[in-house]
């Protein structure tokens, strides 16, 4: 597991402002910093990957490069993974994409659980590819783990990545029993769920701050 605020850095700064409740109110800053933090966490994932020595001209010669080995997918849960999404996509700009539609929906019992509502899937070939879950909020991780089983029915990758920018230890312990093959990068890993399933302190609901109530 990657932590990106295990050492201080800006990213201390752009986690800040969006849980900061003031700052929230201003959505193009919240989309913006959430977008940061994806920026930041592909670039770190990238250090990661596998790259061949490669060349490349210059006017005045040969340099040498090196180029990624493998394809990249990124994986994105609507709604509030759309500006992480954007993040990732500056950094890998050649990736491939693939959207989902989930969200937590309805209670199904009187613990006031819920069921992940999935209506929507679009995703290229993975087959040997780099496959990377995006979802700035892992809370329980049913969401993530419930996409990533949907998505292998467009292949199997070579390597999973998860990242988001704020985890509970719930959801971080869930995914490492249920889907130990996957890497996670998380920004930070708060205190806890609350009784709604949402992260303590976290920062509120993502999907609302980026683009208003549903
Ligand atoms: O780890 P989990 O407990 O599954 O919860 C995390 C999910 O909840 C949020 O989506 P939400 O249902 O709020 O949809 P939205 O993005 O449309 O707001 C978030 O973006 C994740 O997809
Ligand atoms: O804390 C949480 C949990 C799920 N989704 C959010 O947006 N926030
Ligand atoms: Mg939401």
């Amino acid at each position: 597991m990657f932590l990106l605020t295990q050492k201080p850095s800006i990213a201390d700064h752009y986690l800040a402002e969006l849980r900061d409740v003031n700052i929230q109110k201003d959505r193009m800053r919240f989309r913006r910093n959430m977008e940061r933090m994806g920026e930041l966490l592909a670039y770190e994932l990238s250090k990661t990957l596998t790259f061949r020595p490669a060349k490349v001209e210059t006017p005045l010669g040969t340099a040498p490069s090196r180029s990624l080995l493998q394809p990249i997918v990124l994986a994105t849960i609507l709604r509030a993974g759309v500006p992480m999404h954007q993040g990732f996509l500056n950094i890998f700009d050649s990736a491939d994409n693939a959207f989902i539609g989930a969200y937590r929906g309805h209670h199904i019992n009187e613990e006031e659980e819920f069921e992940v509502e999935m209506d929507y899937i679009t995703s290229p070939d993975l087959t040997g590819k780099i496959l990377i879950l995006i979802d700035p909020m892992l809370a329980t991780g049913r969401s993530m783990e419930k996409v990533y089983h949907a998505l292998l029915r467009f292949g199997i990758p070579s390597q999973t990545h998860i990242a988001s920018v704020i985890a509970s230890p719930e959801g971080v312990e869930f995914l490492q029993n249920r889907m130990p093959q996957c890497r996670l990068w998380l920004g930070a890993v708060d205190q806890k769920l609350n009784e709604q399933y949402y992260i303590v302190p976290g920062l509120g609901d993502a999907g609302d701050l980026a683009y208003g109530e549903k």
